[in-house]
């Protein structure tokens, strides 16, 4: 692919932003997340209250992208088979079986929405990571292929009981934890709660231009995007500091108020978070028009590419979400960039 078709893409990629944050209103970080996410083909954690527009999001990019979309509800008695096909006796009183919602769209399936997944069990947890990595699934005697999907899963932070929440080894498989907080801003404010087009999601979904990509090259330009951005020897070393910092913060002089930085982290970064990081950072470059990562690029993407997948010492998880920002904040501050 040349540097032509790079730029052109990098064009789209702009419109399909403008597109999404038409009717989505005051989530512009989000977008950008999420845009980089799908170009750096990674999969997503969403952090958020309910009804902040997290379906309406993943449906406008879907519409701007092209190919399926499909949700499922998490609930306690979800089973793995549930993804995979429904049964239901049918007039004939006969029992019939349909596609279940990974299924739905066959190979086709660009976006998958797990809502909720921490009211679904471990088992459904291990069903969705496997398909997540392998992009694979046996079932009805044949194979099944999700070559373009990328899954976002919701996690209701707000109501613990009856949950199953995802240990970290299934939390580091997704590229980002992207927090969706309500619009501060009073207008927008005013606007979400009177302006008629945003009580219909559906009906706003359908503002935004469709097919304004092509979803299955998406591969194909991530991986020459991946190809493309280089990294300085400089940048190399700052990244690496980095990563060493998130294992062993008290060792680099980082602090956070009435925390016992010694006894904080169980574990930082693993390779794969570090990789997933760059992955990110390169296609932030790209978005920005520089054929080199800088220091600002892995700033654009390193919150919500590691905080979810460092492990605190229990006595602090109740507080993960402020101290995980205070620590990234932290690293980053500290670390001397290039
Ligand atoms: N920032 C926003 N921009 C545009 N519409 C919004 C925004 N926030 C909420 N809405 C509107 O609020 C309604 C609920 O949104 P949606 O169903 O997408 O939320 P959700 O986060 O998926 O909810 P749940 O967690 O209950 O599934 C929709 O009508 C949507 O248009």
């Amino acid at each position: 692919m040349s540097d032509q078709n790079l730029a052109d893409w990098r064009k789209l990629a702009v419109k399909l932003e403008t597109e999404v944050n038409k009717v989505i209103i005051g989530q512009e970080r989000p977008v950008r997340l999420i845009t980089t996410s799908i170009f750096a083909r990674g999969h997503v954690l969403l952090e958020g209250d309910v009804g902040v527009g997290k379906t309406t999001l993943l449906k406008a990019f879907t519409r701007a992208i092209g190919g399926g979309y499909q949700r499922i509800e998490g609930t306690i008695d979800l089973m793995p088979n549930d993804l995979i096909y429904h049964t239901y006796l049918g007039e004939d009183g006969k029992p019939h079986v349909t596609p279940g919602p990974i299924l739905m769209s066959g190979s086709d399936l660009s976006i998958f929405f797990f809502n909720e997944i921490n009211r679904a069990r471990p088992q459904v947890h291990s069903l969705l990571l496997r398909i997540m990595a392998e992009r694979t699934l046996s079932a009805f005697n044949k194979e099944h292929y999700f070559p373009h999907m990328i899954v976002f899963a919701d996690r209701n932070q707000v109501e613990r009981e009856e949950t199953f929440e995802i240990p970290s080894a299934a939390r580091d498989r997704f590229m980002m934890e992207i927090p969706i907080l309500i619009p501060k801003n009073d207008d927008m404010m005013k606007s979400l709660t009177f302006e008629t087009r945003f009580h219909d999601a559906d009906n706003l979904v359908s503002e935004v231009k469709p097919n304004l990509l092509k979803f299955d090259k998406l591969k194909d330009i991530a991986k020459t995007i991946q190809e493309t951005i280089t990294a300085t020897d400089a940048l190399k070393n700052y990244a690496l500091n980095l990563w060493k910092a998130t294992k062993s913060p008290a060792d680099y002089g980082i602090k956070i108020s009435d925390l016992n930085m010694n006894r904080l982290m169980i574990s930082g970064s693993s390779p794969r978070g570090m990789m997933m990081m760059m992955r990110a950072a390169r296609v932030n470059a790209w978005l920005n028009e520089r054929s080199s990562v800088t220091p600002t690029d892995i700033h654009a993407v390193f919150h919500e590419t590691i905080a979810h997948r460092l492990v605190f010492n229990p006595v602090y998880e109740m507080r993960r979400t402020v101290i995980a920002r205070d620590l990234t904040n932290g690293i980053l501050n500290v670390i001397k960039a290039p």
